[in-house]
């Protein structure tokens, strides 16, 4: 099973935001509301549109350009949209509907799937661990998928009665996207193809779903807390029609992604940061509501095995680039991650060294 803190935690109550918006449609309970700083403002002038895109047909061709392209846009963005993902249409709109299906269930048949306070899998609000915590006006369903020892078989939803079914098949492909997107990134930075597959072993797949309904007063919330993923990379499914919801944080300014459609999203996540020494890097997302649209995303993390030990690879260490990060498992990483509340790129911190003499 998946780390998960050892002591009870007390988290207070959290209301369903779901429950919220049907019973008190204008009422936004203190624990929502963001202090000033946190608020959502309004958005950079860069346009989302200069977020790269990818074909992956081209990359599977071996098309150079395209690798160049893959290559420029880990380093410059850390996030990209992928076209031609090799991920069938009626799939990507089968989860969105089962998702979907999933989040309209009665309250009382999704709590059957309850997330543990302080655990990060099955419905409700993850990364919460103090009653003093802001909560996220966000409903999410989260499975582990690959390994089985990560997996809960209690937490797989009997209905909607296609809803595990779909996950397994989707989750399939979208490890097949992982690994091949992986293998254009080793040889955009000049590495052997299957450098990443061998170095993280029998990766780690978790899926999440979130679920954004609208929101009386979307300047006073988030929908997502900042934060970097704990993954090698990630990949989004944004609703299709939904609204503008996801924003990254570039150059000190939050972009909102505008989805192109059929596209799926693309992070770098914090393994990708530590093994290339800070050359690609994990950026620090969110996400926001709106005040008349609900939103879905479905996220698929790509991880290491728990058993791997992980740190910047020599190729990307010498003189001018000291060494920044600690050597260290990732099942340590993985149970720090799940275990600290989402706060941009602090989790990170976990295996920071001063850069003095450490090369
Ligand atoms: C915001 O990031 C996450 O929610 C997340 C969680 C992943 C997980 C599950 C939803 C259930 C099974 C355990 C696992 C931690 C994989 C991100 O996933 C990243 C973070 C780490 C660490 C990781 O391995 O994947
Ligand atoms: O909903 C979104 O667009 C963001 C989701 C996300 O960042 C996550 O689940 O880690
Ligand atoms: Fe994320």
């Amino acid at each position: 099973m998946a780390p998960v803190p050892s002591s009870p935690v007390n988290v207070g109550h959290i209301d369903d935001v779901q429950e919220l918006r049907k019973f008190k449609p204008n009422t936004i309970p203190e624990r929502f509301i963001r202090g000033v700083q946190e608020r959502p403002t309004p958005t950079a002038l860069i346009s989302s549109s200069d977020l790269p895109t990818i074909d992956l047909s081209k990359l599977l061709k071996g098309n150079r350009d395209e690798i160049l392209q893959l290559a420029s846009a880990c380093e410059e963005w850390g996030f990209f949209q992928v076209i031609n993902h090799g991920i069938a249409l009626n799939l990507l709109e089968s989860i969105e509907g089962e998702a979907m299906e999933f989040f309209g269930l009665p309250l009382e048949e999704k709590q059957k799937y309850r997330m543990a306070p302080g655990t990060v899998q099955g419905y409700g609000q993850a990364f919460v661990f103090s009653e003093h915590q802001k909560l996220d006006w966000c409903n999410m369903f989260a499975l582990g998928v690959i390994p089985d020892s990560i997996r809960n078989p209690l937490l797989w939803p009997k209905k909607p009665t296609n809803f595990s079914n779909t996950v397994e098949i989707y989750s399939k492909e979208a490890r097949k996207l992982c690994q091949n997107l992986l293998k254009y990134i080793a040889l955009g930075l000049g590495l052997n193809e299957d450098v990443f597959e061998k170095a993280f072993g029998v990766a780690v797949q978790a899926i999440r779903m979130n679920y954004y309904p609208p929101c009386s007063r979307p300047d006073l919330v988030l929908g997502l807390s900042p934060h970097s993923d704990g993954s090698a990379l990630t990949v989004l499914q944004q609703g299709k029609g939904n609204s503008v919801g996801l924003q990254i944080l570039k150059d000190d300014k939050w972009v909102p992604v505008q989805p192109l459609p059929n596209a799926l999203v693309i992070n770098i996540g914090d393994t990708m940061e530590v093994v290339t020494n800070g050359r690609y890097k994990s950026v620090e997302h969110r996400a926001v509501t709106h005040k008349q649209t609900d939103r879905l995303s479905i996220v698929t993390f790509y991880a290491p095995s728990y058993d791997i030990e992980l740190g910047p690879m020599p190729e990307f260490v010498d003189k001018n680039n000291p060494c920044k990060y600690r050597r260290y498992s990732h099942g340590e990483y993985s149970k720090h991650y799940v275990t600290n509340k989402l706060q941009g790129k602090k989790t990170l911190e976990f295996a920071k060294i001063s850069t003095k003499n450490s090369y």
